[in-house]
């Protein structure tokens, strides 16, 4: 079959796939577009043809006829089994050489499994985490592609032109690594995001319940917070929504929105994955099940008549000191969730042999992304002056700043106690600080207590081996491991 004249396709033109072609076309490529249902690809070109070269297609046939090759296309559709039914569509169309980039948020297993089975067939396949939602798909989004090297040489180009730029002009993409890497990683940033985001919803809640603020000023609360070390995107848009008023009862906005938390799993998948791996993530599992619980309406009006502590109300005086002890909570809460998430990516790369660079990561997510923040170019020196740092809390910047926030965050989650404000994604931070600082854990004495009932065996302080105490005769202890 001979090639056509556009450099990349787009299949799937719902919200993010429209923005991407256009995004693509804006940045003067030639973008072949195609839409299962015809409408969404003349609907594109009817509104923003203009805005490039848009070579629409009917029929699968017609784009990949439209390609140059190799050919690129680009999927953007509904994760799951309608991806298994449009790559397959599409192999049967392309020959070797030619690439299939799956943008959507796909499990990386998925896209192990379809990386490995179209490799067979000739065919690259990129699994590659798109992340900044439909603004950041059209204006410059944080892009994270898997796959060979080789697919990155055809496709980094292009990727790099219409990914965001970092602060420093680096475009927010990098070949993240082979296969199911680049989805890994996208899996992980949704996770850090749940955690972000249910951080800041506590923080919005003890300011309101605790402290006695209005909407209106936790947004300005909120607006001061992000001109300093807390500086995100999500710190400005919480700002934004706090400050809207509902049109329709003249309500605060946040008043109105029925309170439980979606989710469509990408963060459950962390979880999931991070059970498997044996890497604690309970900043993000906690974020996971707050989502969880507050959808549970049948529990929550069960246990709604239980009684909670009396409130004292605070003075503005003390309402300030604690919106300030709040921030420093927040901050420090924030540095140990990402800490899980690196983590995680590089138990994540260890296991599948992916050779991540985690400094890169926080390199790619520095503009583009949902979780972008100031902070994440201090994350990318932290790896980059030393790539083998054991945690994020182990670099000499982050530790002083956990060590002088402790105080307040031990105070803002003391508060958030006695006055019955759950704040779970507060607590579990300072927990994990405490449980990775601690000289010694009760996990001793679990190992006493398995080995008591169960013979599952110890190990001692003291000397090399594994014992176990006979502990239903005379309690000696014997050696089992034959030494
Ligand atoms: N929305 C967001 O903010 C983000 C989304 N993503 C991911 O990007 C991908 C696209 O997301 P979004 O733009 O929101 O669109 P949706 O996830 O809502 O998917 C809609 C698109 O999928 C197509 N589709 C669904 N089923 C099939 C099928 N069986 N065969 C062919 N096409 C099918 C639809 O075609 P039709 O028009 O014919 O129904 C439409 O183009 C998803 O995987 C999503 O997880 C990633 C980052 C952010
Ligand atoms: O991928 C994303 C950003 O990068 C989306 O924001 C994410 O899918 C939202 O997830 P959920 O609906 O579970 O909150």
């Amino acid at each position: 079959m001979s090639g056509g004249r556009a450099q990349i396709g787009v299949t799937g033109l719902a919200v993010m796939g429209r923005n991407l072609a256009r995004n693509f076309a804006r940045n003067g490529y030639t973008v072949a577009v195609h839409n299962r249902t015809y409408g969404r690809t003349r609907d594109l070109v009817e509104q923003f043809g203009g805005e490039g070269d848009f070579v629409p297609a009917e029929t699968a046939e017609e784009f990949v006829a439209a390609l140059e090759r190799p050919r690129r296309v680009m999927i953007m559709v509904k994760a799951g089994g309608p991806t298994d039914t449009v790559i397959e569509e599409f192999a049967e169309l392309l020959e070797p050489g030619d690439v299939i980039i799956d943008g959507g948020n796909a499990h990386f297993e998925d896209t192990r499994r379809r990386e490995a089975a179209l490799r067979e067939r000739g065919l690259h396949f990129v699994g590659t985490g798109v992340s900044g939602g439909e603004e950041g798909a059209l204006n410059g989004p944080s892009i994270m592609p898997g796959g060979s090297p080789e697919s990155y040489e055809s496709l980094g180009p292009m990727l790099e032109r219409i990914a965001a730029r970092a602060p420093d002009g680096t475009p927010c993409t990098t070949h993240v690594g082979p296969d199911g890497a680049g989805h890994f990683v996208k899996m992980v940033h949704n996770g850090i995001e749940y955690a972000d985001m249910q951080l800041i919803a506590e923080a919005y809640q003890l300011l309101r319940d605790v402290a006695g603020y209005a909407p209106d000023e936790i947004a300005d609360i909120f607006r001061g917070w992000n001109e300093g070390r807390l500086g995100s995107y999500l710190i400005e848009i919480t700002a934004e929504v706090l400050t809207h008023t509902d049109a329709a009862t003249g309500a605060p906005f946040v008043d109105v929105v029925a309170d439980r938390a979606e989710q469509k799993g990408t963060g459950r998948w962390t979880v999931q994955t991070a059970l498997g791996l044996g890497t604690p993530v309970p900043g993000i599992a906690e974020a996971v099940f707050a989502r969880s619980l507050s959808g549970h309406t049948e529990l929550r009006t069960a246990a709604s008549p239980l009684p909670g502590p009396q409130r004292t109300p605070m003075g503005r005086d003390e309402a300030a000191d604690f919106a300030d002890g709040v921030e420093r909570s927040l901050y420090a809460s924030k540095v140990i969730s990402y800490a899980q998430g690196w983590d995680m990516i590089r138990a994540g790369s260890e296991e599948y042999d992916w050779h991540i660079d985690l400094s890169d990561v926080a390199a790619i997510w520095r503009a583009g992304c949902i979780i972008r923040a100031r902070f994440l170019d201090r994350i990318r020196a932290a790896f980059t002056s030393d790539p083998w740092l054991p945690t994020l809390l182990a670099d000499p910047e982050f530790a002083k700043e956990l060590g002088e926030a402790q105080y307040a965050w031990r105070d803002v989650v003391a508060a958030s106690v006695r006055n019955g404000v759950p704040a779970p994604g507060m607590s579990s931070a300072l927990a994990y600080y405490d449980g990775l600082r601690a000289p010694r854990l009760p996990a001793a004495l679990l190992q006493a207590q398995r080995d008591y009932f169960g013979a599952h065996t110890y190990q001692r302080t003291d000397r090399e081996g594994t014992f176990h105490t006979l502990w239903g005769g005379d309690r000696e202890e014997i050696r089992t491991d034959g030494g």
